[in-house]
């Protein structure tokens, strides 16, 4: 966290100099007061009036210094918010498809907010909060020193204990801290499943049981922060306690100084102030250590994602598609043992179309995943133009490939918006795209380019969304497309229009999986893969799998 915190120096420095300036200050009021109670105790009533008149000014500067401090450090601890969030942003971005998905998406959630707000509360203020208080018990320190040393020793022995009680407590605060950093996690997780599953839990009357099951993730939150929050309460008051004690043991002291005629009752005044100026300091760093201890699990969770290095695909070379795309002995499980792929080989070639058959289940999906790029995790070889997957820097694949699913992702933005992806295209690459998606023909006076979409389109149709995706698709004009039931919820007929369009794009290598079938377009497929358990049991245009009357055949007839 280091970075963070010296990354605004100049902020850093500025609010380091007024934290000083407070600090000095602060001690100083012992002096200033010593001397008002012993020209009070001379009975000199000019200078009396003298020094109330010059306090005014000291204190007018003091809460200057002080309001400029709090200004200062706010202001720092908000830009190292803001970097930090920034960075576990890029972090989380900078994952492959496959490890980002190893992780409920709502974790991140929880990381970016929940974690991010724990550690302003419990690391970074705390962290100021201790440095303040080490300048203000230095200086403080030495004015004491100044006014009697004796006492000042005294006072060194009882702050001791302050110090070593609280922190007998760090790993057990630590312990608290890093649960309940989890049930919130798993409180976002639920709360993020639920809102997403609302019509689903509506429409079939789940809401008592929805509720508890809320009821009984938030009641864990209020637990563990309970658990934490007791423990606090506990340090804090021995802290508390342990500061009294020291305060008046002082003061007891210095009285018994002053009947022995060693002090002065200035003295003693200006000792009962800096005395609390030297315990709260200890005091807070009592309290905000353990706190600032216990954030360690959450700071190492945070680093972790900010820190993340691709493990999976660690090549640099630029991919190209000039040629073609060779998948050669492919297998590939997502548990430790299942084969969702077995030994697949194959060749795509450049320009030429494909369609992916076979029962649900049998690994086409996962086959097109691991073709663009999204797991890195197989054995075998994934070749662009000779060059390995492993090799080649990933973002240059996915840069290559335009991935159409079944559920399409809208942003909540308008139609024009989600087709471009915040890219710039000439109106004639927005035309194109629209009249080969069939965006144009649900385009009408109501509803225009500039519609917004929705929360993930729900002002459009599963048919529409589909249709957006094809344009965002195609206007990318990305060599390779990949429709995974790409067009399963348009209607048959535009369907049919889009594919047939596809299948005549001379500069387009297609890839199509899907469960319907119209013999007029399969026949236009360059080939026809089939898949049975994993492996691609039968390949070849329409009319010889037609007239070889194997697994294909069976399958459509
Ligand atoms: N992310 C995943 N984690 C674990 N198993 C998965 C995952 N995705 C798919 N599978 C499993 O892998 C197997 C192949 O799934 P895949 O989605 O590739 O099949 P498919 O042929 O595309 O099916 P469909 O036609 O129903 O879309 C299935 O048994 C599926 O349950």
């Amino acid at each position: 966290m280091k970075k963070y915190i010296f990354q605004n120096k100049l902020l850093l420095i500025i609010t380091l100099i007024f934290s000083m300036i407070f600090a000095i200050m602060s001690a100083l009021v012992a002096i200033l007061l010593r001397d008002i109670m012993d020209i009070a105790l001379l009975l000199d009533l000019d200078e009396f009036y003298n020094g109330i008149f010059n306090s005014v000014f000291f204190f007018l500067g003091l809460g200057v210094s002080y309001f400029l401090y709090g200004f200062f450090s706010k202001k720092l601890i908000c830009k190292i918010n803001n970097s930090l969030r920034d960075d576990l942003f890029k972090g989380i971005f900078k994952k492959n498809i496959s490890d980002f998905r190893s992780v409920n998406s709502a974790d991140y959630i929880s990381a970016l907010t929940n974690d991010i707000k724990l550690l302003e509360e419990n690391y970074f203020s705390p962290l100021l909060s201790v440095v303040q208080g080490a300048i203000i018990f230095v200086s403080s320190f030495i004015v004491m020193f100044y006014i009697s040393p004796i006492v000042s020793v005294a006072l060194i022995i009882a702050l001791v204990l302050l110090i070593i009680v609280p922190g007998i407590f760090s790993p057990f605060l630590q312990e608290k801290q890093n649960i309940y950093s989890e049930k919130l996690s798993k409180l976002t997780i639920k709360s993020k499943d639920i809102l997403l599953g609302f019509e689903i839990i509506k429409s079939n009357s789940m809401n008592n049981h929805i509720q508890s099951e809320f009821q009984k993730k938030s009641n864990e939150v209020y637990e563990s922060k309970f658990s934490v929050d007791k423990l606090y309460a506990f340090i804090e008051s021995i802290s508390l306690l342990l500061g009294l004690v020291a305060q008046v043991g002082v003061i007891l002291f210095a009285a018994y100084l002053i009947i022995q005629g060693e002090l002065t009752a200035g003295a003693l005044l200006g000792l009962v102030q800096v005395s609390g100026n030297i315990t709260a300091p200890i005091q807070t760093l009592s309290e905000e250590t353990p706190k600032i201890k216990g954030m360690t699990p959450i700071v190492d969770r945070l680093l972790l994602l900010i820190n993340y290095k691709d493990m999976g695909f660690l090549g640099n070379q630029k991919a190209s598609f000039n040629k073609d795309i060779v998948v050669k002995e492919l297998n590939f499980g997502y548990g430790k043992n299942k084969n969702v792929l077995n030994n697949i080989s194959f060749r795509f070639e450049k320009n030429k179309k494909y369609v992916i058959f076979g029962k649900s289940g049998c690994g086409k999906s996962t086959l097109i995943q691991l073709l663009s790029g999204h797991y890195p995790n197989y054995e075998g070889k994934v070749l662009y133009d000779n060059l390995d997957l492993k090799d080649v820097n990933i973002n240059s694949v996915l840069e290559m490939c335009a991935i159409l699913h079944q559920n399409i992702y809208m942003f909540d933005e308008s139609i024009k918006e989600n087709i471009y992806l915040y890219k710039t295209y000439t109106d004639e690459q927005l035309d194109n795209a629209l009249n080969t998606s069939g965006v144009k023909l649900f385009l009408d006076g109501e509803r225009t380019l500039n519609t917004e979409t929705g929360e993930n389109g729900v002002n459009l149709s599963g048919g529409q969304k589909q249709r957006v995706a094809v344009a965002r698709a195609l206007i990318q004009n990305k060599p390779l497309l990949i429709l995974d039931e790409g067009t399963s919820a348009i209607d048959i007929k535009t369907a049919y229009d889009i594919e047939n369009t596809l299948l005549n794009m001379e500069d387009l290598t297609l890839i199509t999986v899907t469960h319907y079938f119209n013999h007029d377009l399969l026949k236009q497929y360059d080939e026809i893969i089939f898949m049975e358990d994993g492996a691609i049991i039968e390949s070849g245009s329409y009319d010889s799998l037609i007239e070889s009357r194997g697994d294909f055949y069976k399958y459509i007839s």
